[in-house]
């Protein structure tokens, strides 16, 4: 799925006006339809109080829309009009009156007015601001904001949660709605899935208010959102005459003393993401440890505690390499001769991204296409300190142009980074916040360009897989007792999956599983 900036949204807005031949009012009313719609199955005429807060955009103009359909259906409403300027967007003015016509009359907050009373038990819509924000809002309006946040009442947001940008991260928290679910319109919105803008959506759903398809389609973005119908596409089958020699041969080099259960969750995971051969190059210490806890796999050894030079006969697909291995000199400097020879697709994990983040002009010998997975430090280690999520998403670009990297930044909401476009993954759950789950994720990837996967496919895929088999994974684990194995022993399940009935969207039905395990 695309996600679109705001100005994409406003240029969709109005290729679909043109289009469809019907006026802007008609599509908010769109809008509010759906959002009704949405409420009303699930609330069945509920006698819940219903405070809807809005704006004088259209943001505003969604809310009084769907006010009116709530007070037609029964609903115990109370609408304010939060008046933050002077202006009126049209859209907005016109349903104003249509509920004025209904003789419901919105109080009107400003500056001066008293914060209304809200019970924990009511609901509030949050329809202040929308993508339109481009300021911060004045110091009264960030009051209020916070008192709807302090009512502990569930909070519906429309299309966005008031207070957050489209493009920037918002210098105070504070005047951010904290919404307990997000009807966005058409498409979901960046800024749902970066951690310092991502805690103010707890759960977040599309509603279709049928935007111009063909605009849609054609419309390049720079970002999308990786779900399963993403990575379908991808899927190699295997062919009755294949044999292992076919699916290649994954070379896994790391580890180090008290280390080699890094390089054997590595290495365990590339064979069980279905690459036909499995090498570990490791230092004789963990010989007998890869040999007994993995059989299915051949080990190299060099060095006695920690690798002294990387070179090797055999001829392997891919490199799967750091993971575990140690960042003294030796094994240093055995890196870099290494790079300055290999011709082989690289990924690169942990302590080999630290090596790199000391020797920057190592980078330089990385081939086309190597895919870097840091987590946070070794990405701070690689790329500097960044000012806020934005500008880290900047400063990996042009990381990854400079580089001609794959950058994966690993989190929750993985986001993988090439020639400028951000692909965000979907599945994985804090379950996953757990050692050694990263050095899984660099034997499934490796696993995956083995096969034959390109290194994006295998970036994109292989991140799914890694996320989707941790969400299987949970629901026999709990958040807490999820360890790195059972991403591993999950992997089956997670491809399995790939073919099973579509997903309805359930973003919702899988954060109701997620909720159901807490
Ligand atoms: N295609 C779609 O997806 C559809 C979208 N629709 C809906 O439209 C929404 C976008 O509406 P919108 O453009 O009117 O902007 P909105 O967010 O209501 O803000 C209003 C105005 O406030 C101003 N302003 C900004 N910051 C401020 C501040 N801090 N303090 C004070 N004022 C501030 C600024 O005006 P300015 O003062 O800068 O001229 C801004 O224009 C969208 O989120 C969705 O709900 C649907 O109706 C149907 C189809
Ligand atoms: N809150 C979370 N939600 C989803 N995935 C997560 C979360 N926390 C961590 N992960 C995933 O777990 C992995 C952790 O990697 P990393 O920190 O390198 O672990 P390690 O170094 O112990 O192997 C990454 O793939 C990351 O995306
Ligand atoms: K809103």
């Amino acid at each position: 799925m695309k996600i679109f900036s705001a100005e994409q949204i406003y240029k969709a807005d109005k290729a679909t006006l043109e289009k469809q031949d019907i006026s802007s009012e008609e599509l908010m009313e769109r809008a509010a339809t759906q959002m009704f719609n949405w409420m009303h199955v699930r609330m069945q005429g509920a006698p819940v109080k219903i405070h809807l807060f809005c704006g004088i955009g259209n943001n505003g103009g969604d809310g009084i829309a769907l006010a009116r359909h709530l007070f037609e259906h029964g609903y115990d409403i109370a609408v304010y009009v939060v008046k933050y300027s002077d202006k009126r967007s049209n859209d907005f003015l016109v349903n104003l009156e249509r509920l004025k016509d209904r003789k419901i009359w919105p109080v009107f907050l400003d500056d001066k007015s008293d914060l209304p009373n809200i019970s924990q038990d009511d609901i509030i819509v949050d329809a202040v601001f929308g993508i339109g924000l481009n300021r911060t809002p004045d110091d009264w309006v960030t009051k209020l904001i916070s008192h709807l946040n302090d009512s502990k009442a569930f909070i519906l947001a429309v299309d966005i949660p008031s207070g957050l940008f489209t493009n920037c991260v918002p210098e105070n928290l504070d005047s951010v709605i904290k919404a307990n679910y997000v009807l966005s319109f058409q498409v979901p919105k960046l800024v749902f899935f970066l951690p310092q803008t991502g805690v103010f959506v707890e759960q977040w759903e599309v509603l279709d208010i049928g935007l111009d398809s063909e605009f849609l389609m054609k419309e390049e973005t720079e970002y999308d959102l990786i779900a399963k119908s993403e990575v379908l596409q991808f899927y190699r089958p295997r062919t009755k005459y294949s044999h292992k020699g076919t699916y290649g041969h994954a070379l896994i080099v790391g580890g180090s003393y008290g280390k080699i259960g890094a390089v054997t969750l590595s290495s365990k995971a590339a064979l069980k993401s279905g690459s036909g051969l499995v090498t570990t190059y490791i230092p004789e210490c963990g010989y007998q440890i890869l040999q007994t806890s993995v059989p299915e796999i051949m080990v190299l050894t060099n060095g006695k505690t920690s690798l002294e030079t990387i070179d090797f006969d055999i001829k392997p697909t891919v490199v799967g390499i750091g993971m575990g291995m140690g960042i003294g000199e030796r094994t240093a400097k055995a890196l870099t001769e290494f790079l300055k020879v290999n011709k082989l697709p690289l990924v690169l994990d942990a302590d080999a991204l630290n090596i790199l983040s000391k020797n920057k002009e190592s980078l330089k010998y990385l081939p086309e296409e190597s895919i870097l997975t840091p987590h946070p430090k070794e990405l701070e280690r690689l790329i500097g300190k960044w000012k806020d999520d934005f500008d880290k998403l900047k400063k990996v670009k042009a990381f990854s142009k400079k580089y001609k990297t794959i950058i994966i930044i690993k989190g929750a909401h993985t986001i993988t980074f090439y020639q400028g476009k951000g692909y965000i993954n979907t599945t994985g759950n804090p379950g996953m916040a757990t050692a050694g789950s990263g050095d899984t994720l660099t034997g499934v990837i490796t696993g995956l360009i083995a096969q034959g996967y390109t290194n994006m496919q295998a970036a994109i895929f292989g991140v799914y897989l890694h996320g989707k088999s941790g969400d299987l994974a949970l629901e026999k684990t709990g958040y807490q007792s999820l360890v790195a194995s059972d991403i591993i022993n999950g992997l089956g399940q997670a491809f399995i999956d790939l073919f099973k009935v579509p997903e309805q969207v359930s973003e919702q039905q899988e954060e109701d599983k997620k909720e159901n395990v807490k």
